[in-house]
């Protein structure tokens, strides 16, 4: 039998995901020892309170109130507790004291991330995050060394499973969000306060991750775009389902450059957005994750599965804490967050996209070329246009300014599409359209992304 050398595991926190992560070190330690080729032995399990009841019967001595003295006694510390504090002040700790930390704290990363890689590279420490970003899909690990010698140029990505569940349930059974929030709170997918999620909040640190190790540069959680699907109705829904799209929440991070001066920046943005369903994202059902990357040389690739989930995200924690442990083995510096291209993040007036505008209008004659003419001025390009008269007349799809047929009733909805145009110019010409005698109401404008 070979004997091997002990890597010292500590573990903060014991919920959803660290029980998952403790039960599976504990069962697979054999399997574990020979992968790697030393044995990670678990030496404790920091948490509030030890004989807080737990889905998992894990052995009662592993547990600890005593987070520091676990921590300076590890090789590997894996963080799983979640938030910003203490969190932050337990990884500085570890990684001071020479220990690889394997986090799966978004929150933590998306705010702290330079201050955390800094302190690890003093000390030629690692820090390891797939967790953190579309749970068990290896997304990380294929952005910073699969993809290590392409580059990115796009990345568009279902990152958030709540919200990705409740489009779906509106898309698949015509429910309100309201209703189709209450469905995921009732499954468990919804937290009790599901803000971070339907806010974009989550999608919006996982975006800012992403766009950092892409592009190899600090994006700031600050300087990410984000809407949430708050404001997505029933009707925007059904209507993207008639014309052939679903609406998805994506996380976008875009490495762009000025027509005009050349100049490279990047841009990392969240919102609701239609997709034709003939993209793969639009097939991304229930609360399942994807992250679709485009890269000048591999070209389009997708990573598909699941986003959350206690022993799912396990799953990625413990590919981390066996690389950790390999590097402990072999020996030799680990790879440094790598923000040496410092690229600008372009501000969200910057980006380029196709829209769909859907405006009530009065049904008279001249209405159509007076949007029309609101439009060019913007500097809006006009894809296609489709009327729809409440009454009896139904749709019809023009383009360019052939005349419209059938209208007849006082109000009709004009549906839009735009070809791309700057979001700058969009905003100012929806303004410029709402203020119009001839437009009732603007009700809803949606970004066209995926082609
Ligand atoms: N649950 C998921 O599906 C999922 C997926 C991806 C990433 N994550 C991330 O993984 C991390 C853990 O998530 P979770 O769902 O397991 O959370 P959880 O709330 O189920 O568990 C958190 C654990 O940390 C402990 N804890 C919290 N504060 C502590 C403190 N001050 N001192 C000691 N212990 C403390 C709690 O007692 C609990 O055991 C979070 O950063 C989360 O964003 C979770
Ligand atoms: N609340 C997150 C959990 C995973 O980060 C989601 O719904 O995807
Ligand atoms: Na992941």
């Amino acid at each position: 039998m070979i004997e091997y050398r002990n890597l010292r595991v500590a573990l903060l926190g014991a919920g959803s995901v660290g029980s998952q992560v403790a039960r599976l070190l504990l069962e697979q330690g054999d399997e574990f020892a020979s992968r790697v080729g030393a044995r990670l032995e678990l030496v404790g399990i920091a948490v509030r309170d030890v004989d807080a009841p737990r889905d998992v019967d894990l052995p009662r001595e592993l547990f600890t109130t005593d987070a520091t003295s676990l921590i300076l006694g590890a090789d590997i510390v894996v963080e799983l507790m979640g938030g910003i504090e203490p969190a932050r002040g337990y990884v500085l700790e570890a990684l001071n004291s020479g220990a690889d930390v394997i986090t799966a704290n978004k929150a933590l990363l998306a705010t702290h991330g330079p201050e955390l890689f800094e302190a690890a590279e003093q000390v030629g420490a690692q820090l390891y995050y797939e967790a953190a970003v579309a749970g068990a899909i290896p997304i990380i690990r294929p952005l910073r060394d699969s993809l290590a010698g392409d580059t990115v140029s796009r990345i568009l990505g279902i990152v958030n499973g709540t919200t990705n569940f409740i489009l779906d349930r509106m898309d698949a059974t015509g429910e309100t969000l309201a209703d189709a929030l209450a469905t995921a709170t009732h499954r468990g997918y919804a937290e009790a306060d599901p803000t971070a999620d339907i806010g974009g909040y989550d999608a919006a640190q996982k975006a800012a991750i992403l766009a950092s190790l892409a592009f190899h540069t600090t994006v700031p959680l600050e300087q990410v775009y984000r809407e949430g699907i708050t404001a997505i109705t029933r009707e925007q829904v059904e209507s993207a389902r008639e014309a052939g799209s679903v609406i998805k929440l994506l996380a976008i991070c875009e490495r762009l450059t000025d027509p005009e001066t050349g100049e490279e920046g990047v841009s990392a943005r969240v919102y609701p957005a239609l997709i034709s369903r003939e993209h793969p994202l639009a097939a991304v059902r229930g609360a399942h994750n994807a992250v679709f990357v485009q890269a000048e040389a591999a070209g389009d690739l997708m990573f598909y599965g699941a986003g959350a989930g206690g022993v799912e995200t396990a799953s990625a924690v413990l590919g981390d804490v066996v690389s950790a442990a390999r590097r402990h083995v072999v020996g030799g510096p680990g790879v440094a967050e790598s923000t040496h291209a410092g690229l600008p993040v372009l501000d969200i007036g910057r980006v380029v996209t196709r829209y769909q505008i859907t405006l009530s209008v009065a049904d008279q004659p001249g209405v159509l070329a007076k949007v029309a003419r609101i439009l060019s001025d913007g500097g809006v390009s006009v894809e296609t246009v489709q009327q729809s008269v409440p009454s009896s007349t139904g749709a019809v799809v023009i383009s360019g300014n052939h005349p419209i047929h059938g209208a007849a009733a006082p109000t009709a909805t004009l549906v839009i599409g735009t070809h791309e145009a700057e979001e700058a110019a969009l905003a100012a010409t929806v303004e410029a359209l709402a203020a119009s005698d001839v437009v009732t109401a603007v009700s809803s404008v949606l970004r066209v992304e995926g082609s």
